[in-house]
C-alpha cells in the first residue's frame, strides 16, 4: 500500500459519518458527481412505493388533509431549516430553484422599493449559474430596473442609493469558491438593499447561517447535498419580519390565506407559506422528504469539517500524483474560500472527463475546460478520494503518452456543458 492509501485508510478509520454510507444505494463508483444529482438513500424507493401504491392508491384524496400532502411544503421546509441555520416557519419547499430566483428577486425588488421607489438596480453575480441571470435579466425587465452583472468580490464597491436587490451565489458552480455571505449581506444592508442568495452549492454541505447574519431571501436546490433526487422541489427563505411584505410575483391559490374559500380576491397567507403558488409536486416532495431522513442525528459543522478534510486530500493526492503543469486547481486553498468541490482546468477536459468516468470515477466537465469533482461528506469517502486522483493521474499520463490532448471534443462549442 503507497503512503497516501494508508493515509486515506487511517482517516477512514476515523471518520464519524463514515456509517452513513450505508444510507445509501452505491455500487463500487467513486461518486464524485453528487453537487449535479445526490445519490439515493436507501429509504426512498420503500417511501415512493407507500406514497404512489397506499396513499394514492387507497386512500387517494383522503391523502390531502389525513396524509399531510397538503401541509408538506411547510413541513418539509421545517426539516431542511435547520440546515441552513433557520428558525422554524421561514422555509417553504416547492417548485424549481429557478422559479424560486424569480419569487425572490422580484420580491426582494418590492421589498427594497416599499421603503425607497428611487431604487431601481438589480446586481448580479457575473460568474453565476445562467439560470439566475437569465431570470434576473427578465426580473429588471418586468420591475424596470436595470440589470448589473458585477463579479462577486466587487459588489460592495457597485452598491449604491439605485441598488434595489442583489442576486448573489454561495458556492460557485464551477470554480467551487464559497463567497463571504456574512460580509456581503452586511454591504447590502449597509446600501439599504435586500439580498437573495443561492444556496444550490452549499445547503447540505457547509453550514450557511441564514437566521444568524440577517439574509433576507434564500433559495436553494434539494437534489444535490440534501439528495432529494432528479427535479426534487426546491426551497425558498424568506426572513420572518419580512414575511408579512413579502409580495410575491406568483400569488397563486395555494399562498391564499384562505385557499379553499374560493375567493376572488387575493389575501395572502401568513409565514412561509406566502412562498408558496399552485398544487405541490407530492411525489417528488415526499421521496425528499424520505431523502432528509439521513439527516437525522447529523451536525452540518461535522458535515464541513469533513467536506474540508476531503477536498484537502484530494488536492493534496492529486498534487502528489499528477505532474504539476497538467492541470490548474481554480477552487481557493483557503478553507474560509473553499465549498465542497475541487476543479480543476486541464486542457482536453470533456475527454479526460469521459476516461474518468469509464474507469468509475464520476465527476463532471463544464464548459469550456473544468474538470469538477464535488465532494458529499454523508457517501464520499477517502479511500474514494485516493482512487480518484491516482485514476485521473494515471489517465492523464496515458493521455501524454499517446501524444498529448486531442481535439475539442465538443468542437470549441458550449452546447454540452451543463
Ligand atoms: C447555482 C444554481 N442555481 C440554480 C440551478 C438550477 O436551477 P433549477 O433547479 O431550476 O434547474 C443550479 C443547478 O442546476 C445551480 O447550480
Ligand atoms: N439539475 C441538473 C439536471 C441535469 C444535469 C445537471 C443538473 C445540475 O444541477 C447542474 C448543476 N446545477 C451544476 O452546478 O452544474
Amino acid at each position: 500500500m503507497s503512503e497516501l492509501e494508508l493515509k486515506a485508510e487511517k482517516l477512514d478509520g476515523a471518520d464519524a459519518l463514515a456509517s452513513k454510507r450505508d444510507e445509501f444505494v452505491l455500487d463500487d463508483v467513486v461518486y464524485l458527481d453528487g453537487n449535479s444529482l445526490g445519490a439515493l438513500p436507501v429509504s426512498v424507493p420503500g417511501r415512493v412505493e407507500d406514497v404512489v401504491r397506499r396513499q394514492w392508491g387507497e386512500l387517494r384524496i383522503r391523502s390531502w388533509t389525513e396524509g399531510g400532502w397538503w401541509t408538506a411544503p411547510e413541513r418539509i421546509g421545517d426539516r431542511i431549516a435547520p440546515l441552513v441555520g433557520a428558525a422554524p416557519g421561514q422555509v417553504v419547499v416547492g417548485d424549481s430553484t429557478s422559479v424560486n430566483v424569480f419569487k425572490a428577486l422580484v420580491g426582494a425588488v418590492r421589498l427594497a422599493r416599499s421603503a425607497d421607489t428611487g431604487r431601481d438596480e438589480i446586481v448580479v453575480d457575473a460568474t453565476t449559474f445562467p439560470t439566475d441571470g437569465y431570470i434576473a435579466g427578465s426580473a429588471a425587465r418586468m420591475t424596470g430596473c436595470t440589470l448589473r452583472p458585477v463579479p462577486p468580490s466587487e459588489v460592495p464597491a457597485a452598491l449604491g442609493d439605485r441598488t434595489a436587490a442583489v442576486l448573489l451565489n454561495h458556492v460557485d458552480y464551477r470554480t467551487g469558491r464559497l463567497h463571504d455571505l456574512p460580509s456581503l449581506t452586511a454591504a447590502v444592508h449597509a446600501a439599504g438593499a435586500r439580498v437573495v442568495w443561492d444556496l444550490c452549492h452549499s445547503a447540505g454541505a457547509l453550514p450557511v447561517g441564514l437566521d444568524e447574519h440577517g439574509v433576507d431571501l434564500a433559495v436553494g436546490c434539494t437534489y444535490k447535498y440534501l439528495n432529494g433526487g432528479p427535479g426534487s422541489p426546491a426551497f425558498l427563505y424568506v426572513r420572518e419580519d419580512l414575511q408579512d411584505r413579502f409580495d410575491s410575483p406568483l400569488p397563486g391559490w395555494n399562498s391564499h390565506a384562505e385557499p379553499f374559500g374560493m375567493r376572488e380576491e387575493y389575501e395572502p397567507a401568513a409565514g412561509a407559506v406566502r412562498g408558496r403558488v399552485g398544487t405541490p409536486d407530492i411525489l417528488s416532495m415526499l421521496a425528499l422528504e424520505a431523502a432528509l431522513e439521513v439527516w437525522d442525528g447529523v451536525c452540518v459543522d461535522t458535515v464541513r469539517a469533513k467536506s474540508l478534510a476531503l477536498t484537502d486530500f484530494f488536492l493534496e493526492c492529486v498534487e502528489a500524483y499528477v505532474p504539476g503543469d497538467r492541470v490548474e486547481c481554480v477552487t481557493p486553498r483557503a478553507h474560509a474560500e473553499r465549498g465542497s468541490q475541487v476543479a480543476l482546468r486541464c486542457p482536453d477536459a470533456g475527454e479526460v472527463m469521459r476516461r474518468l468516468i469509464a474507469r468509475g470515477v464520476v465527476g463532471d466537465f463544464r464548459h469550456p475546460d473544468v474538470l469538477r469533482f464535488g465532494f458529499t461528506p454523508l457517501y464520499v469517502g477517502f479511500a474514494d478520494v485516493e482512487r480518484a486522483a491516482r485514476v485521473l493521474a494515471e489517465e492523464l499520463a496515458a493521455e501524454a503518452a499517446r501524444g498529448g490532448p486531442g481535439p475539442d471534443p465538443y468542437g470549441g462549442a458550449g452546447s454540452r456543458a451543463r
